[in-house]
């Protein structure tokens, strides 16, 4: 390592002394200009990280759903996965190492972690749409340059074509090209196969609204059009050319506020979809013919999607285990639904799609999604080598179509990561492969009236969980007392846990009615203010 070159050019990056930043549920999010110096760390870390893995690593530069101002950063694995939990640590070591220290902090990384620091090192960038990333993603390339390792920059991406990339690559073009062609058309073409066989095919055209939440999914989305066929017209809103990026719009403000976004005029039963700010999530809606508003979220299309396997998988009659992972935000009506009609088993982990990732990994289709529009669909090596081998030789006529359907399914779904336009297209392809309207795929049950609030308190890691977070084990009285207040409503449940990506304790409540949710989460939300070290006026009801 030239630590002469690491000092000169950390000089250029420093960090504002005192500042203490954690790699949490999402990586580094912060306001951006506290973010220089964790952009170059993350720089250097991401060089290590390839040395230690012998592979391609990803570094990227975006906020989500948080607004314009905040930005963060996220590295991913060589698979297209989260980073690995044990260098979490090494990032938060880093990020927080004071100017002097960091020579040190370096070493003792490549010590624990037996970095071989000859070997070479490649890192894939990319970045989303805020006006801060362009200079962040910067201060990345001089981190990774400094350490001598190599890299490619991709520039404005969504968050999965960036995990994308960096399997395609890892694996040698065996999950596809590394480019943002090759993922065009990889699912472009799965798309178009799978639209072919539905019953409709070549009446008309199907229309979707989309809310680009003014953000990296509107320019991804319309790059993407002249790949798609003209059955599907996709309609851009919220492009970023007049608003701020997730000001009021985007799949986090639509799901929190249960609420169309500003920006897109919807008519009855017309069929809309939000992708958040890296275009990671989605999540769809309608207004009835009254006028009123109706979410399908991810818990919904987690459904959607397990009906259509669920009926693949029993017509090409392997024994293929299927499962969907869920966390204790999906919505009680959809656990209930999937396991006890459709007879699919169903577990939840805690939040964060690393939890969800890695439980689907266990199963030969392993469906996951956040009940907030992040999710994909896994399928084990074993199962996607069974199902192309019964694409191309089974004898039976519709064994092996049923088997060409799911084939292509596993093309059009990332596999790496919840993405918003591969998540959209397999849902319109459903959609349209059964026939169904929004107003259907709405009614296969409905969601128990819920709500979700937040309380700021002194400290949140006083609050501890177990049960994928569904019961809270300190402070001492909260659990009881949340217990006592659950009892008071009719098919209740509620639960606490402090958030991994702001300063919050997170509530969470269902009840019979929409009011008696709103007073259950208010009641609950009193409680973590009385008994958790709640900062500033108690909470007010509704
Ligand atoms: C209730 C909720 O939506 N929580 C979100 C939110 O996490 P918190 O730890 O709750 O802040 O951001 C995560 C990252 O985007 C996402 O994975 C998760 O689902
Ligand atoms: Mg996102």
């Amino acid at each position: 390592m030239d630590f002469e070159a690491l000092t000169k050019y950390s000089a250029l990056h420093p960090k504002p002394a005192g500042l203490t930043l954690q790699y949490g549920t999402a990586g580094f999010r912060s306001k951006a200009e506290q973010l220089d110096h964790v952009m170059f760390r993350m720089g250097l870390l991401a060089a290590l990280r390839s040395r230690a893995t012998g592979s391609t690593i990803g570094v990227m530069v975006t906020a989500s759903h948080n607004p314009e101002e905040d930005n963060g950063v996220k590295l991913v694995d060589p698979l297209g996965e989260m980073l690995h939990p044990s260098w979490e640590e090494y990032a938060t070591q880093l990020a927080n190492a004071e100017e002097q220290e960091l020579q040190k902090t370096l070493t003792e990384i490549c010590q624990k972690a037996a970095v071989n620091q000859q070997k070479d090192a490649s890192v894939f960038l990319g970045r989303d749409t805020r006006p801060s990333s362009k200079k962040l993603s910067q201060a990345v390339i001089d981190g990774v340059s400094v350490l001598g390792g190599q890299y490619h920059d991709y520039g404005l991406v969504t968050t999965p074509q960036l995990h994308y990339v960096v399997c395609c690559q890892n694996t040698r073009g065996q999950y596809g090209k590394p480019t943002l062609e090759g993922y065009y058309q990889k699912l472009s073409k799965a798309f178009m196969e799978l639209i072919k066989k539905s019953p409709g095919s070549g009446e008309g055209q199907r229309h979707l609204k989309i809310d680009c939440a003014n953000g990296i999914g509107a320019l991804k989305l319309s790059e993407m059009q002249p790949y798609l066929p003209k059955e599907v017209l996709v309609h851009i809103y919220n492009d970023g050319t007049k608003e701020k990026l997730n000001h009021l719009c985007g799949a986090d403000f639509v799901k929190v506020h249960q609420k169309p976004p500003k920006g897109l005029d919807m008519k009855p039963n017309e069929r809309c979809c939000s992708f958040d700010g890296d275009a990671d999530r989605i999540v769809y809606y309608y207004t009835d013919t009254a006028g009123h508003f109706h979410l399908i979220d991810g818990d919904k299309i987690a459904t959607l999607i397990s009906i259509f396997l669920k009926e693949l998988l029993a017509k090409v009659g392997q024994t293929l285990k299927m499962a969907v992972i869920q966390t204790a935000y999906a919505n009680g009506s959809s656990t209930r639904y999937l396991e006890e009609t459709l007879q699919v088993p169903v577990h939840c982990v805690k939040t964060g799609v690393k939890h969800l990732h890695h439980k689907a990994q266990e199963f030969d289709v392993g469906v996951y999604f956040e009940a907030n529009g992040h999710g994909t669909v896994l399928f084990s090596k074993a199962a996607e080598n069974t199902i192309r081998q019964l694409a191309k030789e089974e004898k039976d006529d519709a064994k092996r179509e049923a088997a060409k359907v799911l084939e292509n399914l596993i093309d059009l779904i990332n596999q790496t990561v919840g993405d918003a336009i591969s998540d959209m297209l397999v849902i319109e392809a459903i959609l349209s492969l059964k026939g169904l309207t929004v107003h259907q795929w709405d009614a296969f049950y409905t969601d128990f009236p819920n709500r979700l609030l937040k309380v700021q308190v002194a400290d949140r890691q006083v609050i501890d969980t177990t049960d994928a977070e569904r019961r809270a084990v300190t402070p001492p009285g909260l659990q009881e007392k949340i217990d006592a207040l659950v009892k008071k409503y009719k098919f209740s449940r509620a639960f606490v846990r402090p958030s991994g990506t702001e300063d919050v304790v997170r509530i969470y409540a269902e009840a019979d009615t929409q009011e008696n949710a709103d007073a259950l989460a208010h009641e609950v939300s009193l409680a973590v203010y009385h008994l958790a070290g709640g900062r500033g006026a108690p909470p007010q009801p509704l």
